[in-house]
């Protein structure tokens, strides 16, 4: 079916115009047809309000085998009847049995094919809106709801796991590995596996912390607003001088998976000393530094060396280049902060793709204004998709907005993921044993594993782990 996959219904809005682009292969496969005439112009009419559907030539209507059903709840005029205020969706397999509602259009079609395969109808926002409010997925949810995937903008607390709970549904995925907008205490308290996406984005985010750290050493933004504003006028020794990466200290701050990749990227691309503080110890992490540290030696070159700090504070006191990639708790709420940020070197390169707040960033754009020589490479921000007064004018900032997981792999498959734990609940699949070990979801040759890749509550809803 890879590659056929169409929506059947298309719209703006209740009241807007609707396209068709069902294939016409899905829909009779699957017996999809709502109620239409050809009108005058060769344009689809729905019979029930006579709004004309175009373009025909997007559903190749076979001439006899015009659509006809009565079918109400296929009706794409609504969305089920007991939503507040209208809000418009795409469907895909309105028949299946289960209901599973993604409140954005997500990259891929293999997590909607995993799904339709599986007996659910998939529901679809396709509201104009980025950042849906907690009344607006109350509308999506309706009154029968058997899971939901939702986004990390999207506010998932008392009120949402309620609404879910009382539509009948029983599991939830963030599209995201980070899970702060998650009130997990929340779901546990209404019976909702919460899932998340781990693995799938790790080398991603990383390559884009990496890059984020090249572009504030050597100053590529600024450099390029130069060119393109006709500024160049011949080669200078001091123009935008930045710095060199080899051989100096790279800092992380939380050595999980994004941590540790990015750590590896350093260390083995620009030759760096690696420093990292986390709660925990990263023996792979230490191993991978020092078998390339005999490796260089071995070589006749300088070895990089490694260190596991007993404090945040020695990181930000001796590195050069420092990254944060812990989770956002309570732990790490403006963990730099205005004391922080002054114990770092004054021309040191702060890079977050981790989550805005881990960062005090009304401190941040202080620390910017008073040390034109510390730079910082931002991905994410403390109040998105908002910046604090004052950053977007500190050429010493590179800004980017929340893309480190932005890579086609990447986000087809956290959309796989997403809707693979929605299905496993659904199912009543057991929990992945393992969910840094996703290979085998990912895998489009061959159908994922019966179990839910990573359910965070796993263990709090008493949730059996599989012996795969
Ligand atoms: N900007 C983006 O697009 C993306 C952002 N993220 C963010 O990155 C975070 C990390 O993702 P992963 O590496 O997959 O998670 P992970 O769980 O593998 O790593 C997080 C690490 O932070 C450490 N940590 C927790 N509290 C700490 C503290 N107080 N001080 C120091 N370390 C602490 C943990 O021990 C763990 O090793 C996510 O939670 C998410 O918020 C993830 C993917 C993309
Ligand atoms: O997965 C996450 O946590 C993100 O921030 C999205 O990439």
């Amino acid at each position: 079916m890879k590659g056929l996959l169409l929506p059947w219904l298309v719209g703006n809005s209740p009241q807007g115009p609707y396209q068709m682009t069902s294939k016409l292969a899905l829909s009779k496969q699957l017996g999809l047809f709502p109620s239409f005439t050809k009108s005058d112009n060769s344009n689809l009419m729905c019979q029930t309000c006579t709004r004309a559907i175009s373009p025909l030539s997007l559903y190749q209507m076979e001439g006899p085998k015009l659509p006809s059903h009565n079918d109400s709840t296929q009706h794409h005029h609504k969305t089920p009847s007991s939503m507040a205020k209208p809000i418009s969706i795409e469907v895909y397999n309105p028949n299946g049995k289960y209901r599973v509602v993604s409140t954005k259009s997500m990259p891929g079609t293999r997590w909607i094919n995993l799904l339709i395969e599986q007996d659910c109808r998939v529901e679809i926002c396709t509201q104009k809106k980025t950042i849906l409010s907690v009344e607006d997925i109350i509308a999506l949810i309706g009154d029968k709801c058997d899971g939901v995937i939702g986004q990390l903008t999207e506010d998932w607390g008392e009120t949402l796991f309620a609404a879910l709970s009382r539509a009948g549904g029983k599991a939830f995925s963030n599209m995201a590995v980070g899970y702060n907008n998650v009130d997990v205490n929340a779901a546990n308290k209404h019976g909702v596996a919460v899932g998340n996406t781990p693995g799938v984005l790790t080398e991603t985010t990383a390559e884009l912390a990496a890059s984020l750290s090249l572009a504030a050493a050597r100053r590529i933004v600024e450099a390029d607003q130069f060119m393109r504003a006709g500024l160049y006028d011949g080669w200078l020794p001091h123009l935008f001088v930045g710095n060199l990466l080899k051989g100096q200290t790279v800092g992380v701050i939380g050595a999980g998976r994004i941590g540790s990749a990015y750590a590896r990227m350093m260390v083995e691309g620009f030759k760096m000393n690696l420093i990292y503080y986390d709660l925990y110890q990263s023996t792979r992490l230490e191993k991978f530094v020092t078998a390339y540290g005999e490796f260089l030696k071995a070589n006749g070159e300088q070895p990089v060396t490694w260190k596991r700090a007993a404090s945040m504070d020695e990181v930000l006191r001796e590195a050069d280049v420092i990254s944060l990639h812990p989770i956002l708790d309570k732990t790490t709420y403006h963990l730099i902060n205005k004391e922080s940020l002054a114990t770092m070197k004054k021309e040191a390169i702060l890079v977050n793709c981790s989550r805005g707040p881990v960062v005090d960033e009304v401190a941040l754009v202080e620390h910017l204004k008073q040390n034109p020589m510390f730079r910082v490479g931002l991905d994410v921000f403390e109040d998105e998709p908002y910046m604090k007064p004052g950053l977007a004018d500190m050429k010493n900032a590179v800004v980017v907005p929340h893309i480190a997981s932005a890579s086609k792999w990447t986000r087809e498959g956290m959309a796989t993921l997403a809707a693979l734990n929605v299905l496993g609940k659904i199912k009543g699949y057991p929990v992945w044993g393992d969910p840094n070990r996703v290979a085998p979801f990912l895998n489009e040759n061959a159908p994922p594993p019966a179990a839910s890749p990573s359910i965070v509550n796993a263990k709090a809803l008493g949730l059996p782990v599989s012996k795969l």
